[in-house]
């Protein structure tokens, strides 16, 4: 009997070989590349005349510096034109397929890929962007990498890489009301830290992900990174089927029964062995959100902000950092914080069911006065279906501006940036000092349903306020 989990089984059936140093040779099936980390790469392989072996494995969208209000060409920024237009040289020159704004398909790239059925389970799949462990979701083996990694993969379809070890994470049980994915996330982060998962990569597994569709397991998988692992996945099952039924990119007909054979046999065996395994309770989770810069800071939105004495020693510096940049006190409560912008959207929480589930919340209630309140679709695709299901009307009737696709503030690598000490509540997935365009702005991080009852009340909310 194998005792295999699915990342050793992915893992074996793509090693190439075993290199000098130790390293795998891996073989990466499906290459995704964004204008941020690209254009060195392909200077790189023009230095040393380089073709890129197997176009048809890399797909190219735009999506960190697209402005989600005027999109007309050349771009206002002449930095962001500049990236523009390198990536629509590079995918030109070497054959690949280019998703550009206003094809109709364009958007964050960990949107487009499982929204066009790109994102397979069984596969190996890198992008120059740490945020690549979404695709997990699918269980692929999906990484992040840096931009002469993407170099490495342009060049060779492969990468040289160290195996890591499977840690288990089994969340079990119903999750509470105003209780979602993200919620989920941010309480795995919290308790195992930022720093938990290096080396590892972890294995979403239990009651509470089997119960989850695709989007809200793309939004767990998202923030494996953030806290330290390499990639995290999920074993696919008919969840993951159903979702990728039809879609573009999908086999089809007979090849379609073949794959769902082949990805059944790659699920983590009844008996895998682990190098950890980590247990959480569901009912356990509340709404959750981070007072400080570091995604693991992070409490239920009815605790209060923890004080040093409360903290681990070694999480004491950066608490007291958190403290003085947040300007939040220990002890003090989070829920009445006061919010300037609230934004929902970004590669963690800008899929339709997110938007779905925050126009709910927005139905007929009012942005606060003095809160600047956005909603940025993570595709043209998700734009689209929202549009038909009129939740950009409903988001547009309560006060919120309703844009066009891409990264926004969750970067701010485009026009969409907090200004001076403004305090953004956020579904994105980082809250790094400065991540969201002014180098003193801060953020919070919580689920698109939080972001909306933060942009209604215009302070930090208990969603399950909202609810009764
Ligand atoms: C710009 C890109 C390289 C970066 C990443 O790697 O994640 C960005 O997407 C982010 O979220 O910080
Ligand atoms: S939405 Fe944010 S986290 Fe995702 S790829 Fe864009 S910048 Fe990175």
């Amino acid at each position: 009997m194998s005792k295999n989990t699915l990342f050793d089984k992915v893992w074996d059936a793509h090693t190439v070989a075993t290199l000098p140093s130790g390293q795998t040779q891996l073989f990466i099936g499906l290459h995704l590349i964004h204008e941020v980390t690209s254009p060195q790469a392909f200077a790189m392989m023009r230095d040393r005349g380089l073709k890129v072996p197997y176009p048809e494995r890399t797909v190219a969208t735009v999506d960190h510096i697209v402005p989600t209000e005027d999109q007309s060409r050349p771009l206002a920024d002449s930095l962001a034109e500049e990236m523009m237009q390198h990536l629509e040289n590079n995918t030109k020159e070497h054959g690949i397929h280019f998703y550009n704004v206003g094809s109709g398909s364009q958007g964050i790239v960990h949107v487009i890929a499982p929204e066009q059925g790109l994102t397979q389970p069984g596969m190996t799949i890198a992008c120059g962007d740490s945020h690549t462990s979404t695709h997990g979701a699918f269980g692929a083996i999906a990484f992040g990498i840096g931009t002469s990694q993407v170099r490495d993969v342009l060049a060779s379809q492969t990468l040289a890489l160290g195996k890591l070890k499977v840690r288990k994470i089994e969340v079990n049980g119903t999750l509470q009301p105003g209780v979602y994915a993200k919620d989920v996330i941010l309480h795995i982060i919290r308790k195992l830290g930022v720093q938990g998962g290096v080396g590892y990569a972890y294995e979403f597994a239990g009651t509470t992900f089997e119960n989850m569709d695709m989007e809200a397991r793309m939004t767990v998988c998202n923030m494996a990174i953030e806290g330290g692992a390499r990639c995290g996945y999920i074993n696919p099952d008919r969840v993951t089927y159903d979702y990728l039924k039809d879609r573009d990119f999908a086999p089809k007909g007979a090849d379609w029964d073949k794959a769902i054979a082949w990805w059944e046999s790659l699920r983590s065996d009844k008996d895998a062995e682990y190098d950890d395994v980590v247990v959480f309770d569901a009912a356990e989770i509340a709404p959750t959100v981070t007072w400080g810069i570091t995604p693991a800071q992070g409490i239920g939105v009815d605790e209060p902000i923890p004080t040093v004495a409360q903290m681990p020693v070694d999480e004491r510096a950066i608490a007291e950092e958190a403290y003085q940049y947040m300007d939040l006190a220990p002890g003090a409560p989070i829920i009445g914080t006061k919010v300037d912008v609230c934004f929902v959207g970004s590669c963690t929480n800008g899929r339709i069911t997110d938007l779905r589930e925050a126009a709910k919340f927005a139905a007929g209630k009012q942005v606060a006065t003095g809160v600047k309140a956005f909603i940025v679709p993570g595709s043209e695709r998700v734009k689209k279906q929202a549009e038909a299901e009129g939740l950009d009307v409903v988001f547009k009737n309560a006060g919120f501006e309703w844009r066009e696709a891409g990264c926004s503030m969750c970067l701010a690598m485009n026009p969409d940036k907090l200004v001076g000490r403004q305090l953004s509540a956020s579904s994105s997935n980082r809250n790094f000092k400065g991540r969201q365009g002014s180098s003193s702005g801060r953020t919070l991080l919580m689920s698109p349903v939080m972001v909306i009852a933060a942009a209604v009340t215009g302070k930090v909310t208990d969603v399950r306020e909202l609810m009764n």
